[in-house]
């Protein structure tokens, strides 16, 4: 049954000094076996947690003495338990809050109390099933000292002794004899040479208990068969101090008394005799004396003289009744009604003690120590100090460790999100390089669409121009027939003419229809690739950022190595599209120099045509030639001489016209008008005189300067207004622009006799000598996509050659070429002669490779730079060699040639298509315009001559091409 803690007691309970009354609490302990075969009955009832009440049982109705007496005592005290509580409960309820006052320096005292045979022995002692009080405190104790600080230490000593006949006697050590009591000045009574056993643990303080018990005196009696013949003391005494040391330190000692007392007892009832007589005189003699300080203790009327000395019990109880201690006292009575005056003696003695005080302070000892205890102190701080070092340098190092694995596992974490983040900066990089190459490829697709676009306009627009020009011809030629043919003529005219009045072939018509197809596609292409600029734009930005950024957010070195060589990646391979780009764009400007160069060949035969048709009108009117004119004619016969000469004939792809001599009079001497020797005379002058003619002529013309007097009288001609001047400077400077090339072309003719057959050394070009004895090269060009194989391929001459290679690797000239071509209008284009020839013969397969061998292979490139290189040296050596007046064999020749080839020639008119048709007819042209028809050999004004007009370069869909000319077997 759990016994509640009473209110009294929870004031007790806490921790501290101060005045304390006594606890008292009453056991009331079961009937025996012995007290109810004796036919006893309960005479104690305990009624509430804190009272019982005492029957009487010798109560007689009939004494009239104590008629007017109550039958029942009730008692109060502080706890009151019966014989259903267990040991804990008492335990709990008396002792246990004694604990932690003990431990922290206050004394404190428990005593049972009681009649022999009441119960005391087994309330404090208990049995080894049922442990008592003094069991249970001491094993709190060391609970509650484990529990502690750690700061605190404490010690724990014992003590158990027995007063037996008023002898004290050292349970623990009991050969050490009866011990005495000595009280020191402050009247402290200790027991003299008592040992003080250290006990470290509660097993320790049993096994002491369990020994000491076995040495207390107990006898059988009567009224107990195990009555304890003396009282029992066991003392435990608890230092406590901290377990720092300083030169002043404090110690707290609290001391515990557990007391079994040993019973009262009435002779006549314990039938002692002899000793146990005697031991019972004892008992209560001492017992006595307690109660008379309890008695005096407990005066209401204050403190009295309190008599310890009567009994070594209570002179050793003198601070647990009256001094310096917490006490509680637990009453023992037994139920019995045969116990009842025992019981009643000792509920009125318990109930005294509830009135005793005490006042309770705690146990400090302030130790002050001695300079010769300075040394061990400092001894043992330095021990200490060892320690703590060996210990901090342990949790030193084990921090160390600590803080490296952390540092490692934060860089391994840093580097975790390095590489995760690099990986991430990766896959943004790569995006947008990829993105960004994806732009430059489409924008790179885009321009080679347009450059083929402007290829395809120009290619139309070459077909229309030349056509234009063609019919520019054709009227001229018809406005030169008599009446009826030219009715005829314009009759076929009206045939062919279309709603428009005009007169378009199928292929013009069809290069027209293109021509607007191609506009529209080169503006769409044009806005396509806006956009695909300012995209690339916005993905160059965002690379920019990104490159920018990634070295800042990525701490690794690898890492941004990483990044670094991405990046490096990216550059090559946007060089590496560059030169793609670059390469297509190289592959474009030749087809549009080739282009220009046919145009300008175009352009060159519509001036010779412009040339003989003045000519011509100057021959049929009559018409005075000024001087200077005259030498305009003369510089021209010379460079059109000079290139037959030097195999620079352009009989085969824009045949100079035949240029009538010039008129007599002028430029020939009137003593040999008529006479071709003379005429030939006057064309073999010295190269010395025909130099210094040539350089007054272009003197003149650069500076406009006034005609020399021809020594006839003849007027100068007018003045030359600003825009013919402008125009005559022009056709001079093409004049000096041609001759240049025909220097060029000779050197390089020269140098293709000498390196032996072209395709021998240049696998793009075949050669073979022409009948005339100009050679003339085969190209190997792409070959039609449409067409068959065959062996029929397109022919240039070697001059054609030569004018191409020098053009295309000379210095001014090139450039001339190229400015020539981009800035030419579409007015020019439209002015410029054009003859086409759309029946194209395929080439030759491999023709292709063979081309693109040539173009690429740049060691033969270099090579052919040097020669040119070499060539233009030596063609600046001739020049000065002329200016110095030497004269040169090739102008001999040339002017052997010029002869026969006048010589050959029916006459002025038609001459140049009689040389086209010979030509025609000793190539084999195979035209489609000359195809059917049959060629001339012979001079005339025929149709088939016109048709047999010389070739001229093809273009096909961005590919060069020329108008085939059957090899010769
Ligand atoms: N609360 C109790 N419950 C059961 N039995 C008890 C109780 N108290 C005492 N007894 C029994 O009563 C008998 C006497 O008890 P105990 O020896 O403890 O008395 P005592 O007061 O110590 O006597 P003495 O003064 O002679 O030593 C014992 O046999 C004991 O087992």
């Amino acid at each position: 049954m759990a016994v509640a803690v009473p209110e009294s007691l929870k004031s007790n309970s806490r921790i501290g000094g101060g005045e304390q009354n006594f606890t008292v609490a009453l056991r009331i302990r079961p009937l025996t076996e012995d007290e109810i075969l004796q036919g006893a009955h309960p005479a104690a009832h305990k009624v509430e947690d804190n009272m019982l009440v005492l029957m009487d049982p010798a109560e007689d109705p009939d004494d009239i003495l104590r008629v007017n007496r109550s039958r029942e005592k009730q008692f109060v005290f502080d706890v009151t338990f019966d014989g259903n509580a267990t040991q804990s409960d008492v335990y709990e309820s008396t002792t246990k809050f004694l604990i932690d006052n003990v431990i922290n320096g206050y004394n404190a005292t428990v005593f049972a109390y009681g009649a022999t045979g009441a119960g005391k022995t087994h309330t404090m002692l208990g049995t080894d099933e049922d442990p008592g009080i003094m069991v249970q405190a001491l094993n709190d104790l060391f609970l509650e000292m484990e529990r502690g600080s750690e700061d605190l230490a404490y010690k724990v000593t014992m003590s158990y002794l027995e007063i037996y006949n008023e002898m004290i006697r050292d349970l623990l050590t009991p050969s050490l004899g009866y011990l005495d009591l000595r009280e020191d000045a402050k009247g402290n009574v200790q027991v003299a040479g008592i040992s003080e056993v250290s006990a470290r643990s509660t097993e320790e303080v049993m096994q002491m208990l369990v020994k000491g018990n076995r040495e207390r005196t107990q006898e059988s009696t009567a009224a107990n068969a195990a009555s304890s013949r003396s009282h029992a003391i066991l003392q435990v005494t608890v230092q406590q101090r901290n377990r720092i040391r300083t030169t002043m330190q404090e110690i707290r000692t609290g001391k515990l008394f557990l007391i079994d007392l040993a019973g009262s007892e009435r002779a006549a009832n314990t039938h002692n005799r002899g000793k146990r007589m005697v031991e019972g005189a004892h008992i209560n003699r001492s017992l006595l004396a307690l109660g008379n300080c309890i008695n005096a203790l407990s005066d209401k009327n204050g403190p009295r003289y309190i008599n310890y000395r009567d009994s070594k019990l209570t002179r050793l109880l003198k601070d647990a009744l009256g001094g310096n201690c917490k006490t509680v006292m637990i009453a023992h009575i037994s139920p019995a009604s045969t116990q009842f005056e025992e019981s009643r003696n000792t509920l009125v003695y318990a109930d005294r003690a509830k009135h005793i005080k005490t006042k309770v302070r705690r146990n400090v000892t302030d130790v002050a120590y001695h300079i010769a205890q300075y040394t061990n102190i400092i001894t043992e701080l330095r021990e200490e100090i060892m320690v703590l070092r060996n210990r901090l340098q342990d949790n030193g190092t084990r921090s160390h460790a600590n803080i490296q694995a952390v540092q490692s596992e934060v860089l391994g974490s840093r580097l975790d999100m390095d590489r995760q983040e690099l990986t991430r900066f990766k896959e943004q990089l790569l995006t947008s390089f990829k993105d960004q190459m994806e732009l430059r490829r489409t924008l790179m697709e885009l321009s080679n669409a347009s450059m083929e676009v402007s290829l395809e306009t120009s290619r139309n627009q070459l077909i229309v121009t030349e056509f234009e020009a063609n019919q520019g011809r054709r009227r001229g030629e018809l406005s030169n027939l008599d009446g009826d043919n030219r009715y005829l003529e314009d009759e076929k005219a009206l045939e062919l003419a279309g709603e428009d009045g005009r007169v378009d072939s199928e292929e013009v018509r069809v290069a027209r229809d293109e021509l607007k197809v191609l506009h529209d596609e080169k503006h769409k292409t044009q806005r396509v690739i806006t956009t695909v600029q300012k995209e690339l734009e916005v993905a160059q930005s965002k690379t920019r950022k990104l490159a920018e950024m990634i070295p800042m957010r990525v701490s690794g070195a690898d890492q941004q190595e990483v990044v670094r060589l991405l990046c490096k990646v990216h550059q090559l391979e946007i060089e590496n599209l560059e030169s793609q780009s670059a390469s297509l764009l190289r592959d474009f400007q030749i087809k549009k120099k080739d282009m220009v160069i046919s145009r300008l060949f175009n352009n060159r035969s519509l001036i010779d045509d412009l040339i003989r048709r003045q000519r011509d009108l100057l021959d049929e009117h009559s018409v005075h030639c000024p001087k200077d004119l005259e030498d305009m004619y003369e510089l021209y016969h010379q460079d059109r001489e000079e290139m037959i000469r030097n195999g620079l004939e352009f009989s085969a792809i824009s045949p100079l016209p035949d240029i009538p001599k010039p008129l007599p009079g002028l430029m020939y001497h009137p003593a040999v008008e008529g006479n071709p020797d003379v005429g030939e005379k006057v064309f073999t002058q010295s190269a010395k005189s025909q130099h210094a003619r040539r350089s007054q002529v272009l003197s003149r013309l650069y500076r406009n300067d006034p005609p020399p007097d021809n020594g006839q009288g003849s007027p100068y001609p007018p003045p030359v207004a600003p825009s013919r001047q402008s125009k005559t400077s022009f056709e001079d400077r093409e004049v000096i622009q041609t001759n240049t090339r025909s220097i060029a072309a000779l050197a390089a003719k020269k140098r293709v006799r000498a390196n032996g057959p072209v395709q021998d050394q240049n696998k793009s070009f075949a050669s073979h000598t022409n009948p005339n004895g100009s050679s003339t090269y085969r190209p190997l060009y792409r070959p039609h996509p449409e067409g068959p194989p065959t062996t029929v391929a397109p022919t240039l001459t070697t001059s054609r050659l030569a004018q191409h290679d020098q053009l295309i690797d000379g210095g001014i000239a090139h450039e001339a070429i190229i400015f020539s071509d981009d800035n030419l209008s579409q007015n020019t284009l439209e002015k410029t002669s054009v003859h086409t020839d759309t029946s194209l013969p395929p080439l030759a397969p491999g023709a292709d490779l063979a081309y693109r061998a040539r173009k690429h292979d740049a060691s033969e490139n270099n090579r052919r730079r040097v020669g040119y290189s070499q060539q233009y040296a030596k063609t600046q050596a001739r020049k000065n060699v002329r200016k110095n007046g030497q004269r040169y064999g090739e102008q001999d020749q040339a002017k052997k040639l010029y002869s026969d080839d006048n010589r050959s020639d029916a006459g002025r008119k038609g001459n140049t298509r009689n040389r086209y048709s010979n030509q025609a007819a000793v190539n084999g042209t195979v035209s489609d315009s000359s195809a059917n028809s049959t060629p001339q050999t012979n001079g005339g004004t025929s149709k088939t001559s016109k048709k047999a007009l010389p070739t001229i370069p093809q273009y096909r869909k961005g590919t060069i091409s020329v108008t085939g000319h059957a090899l010769p077997k």
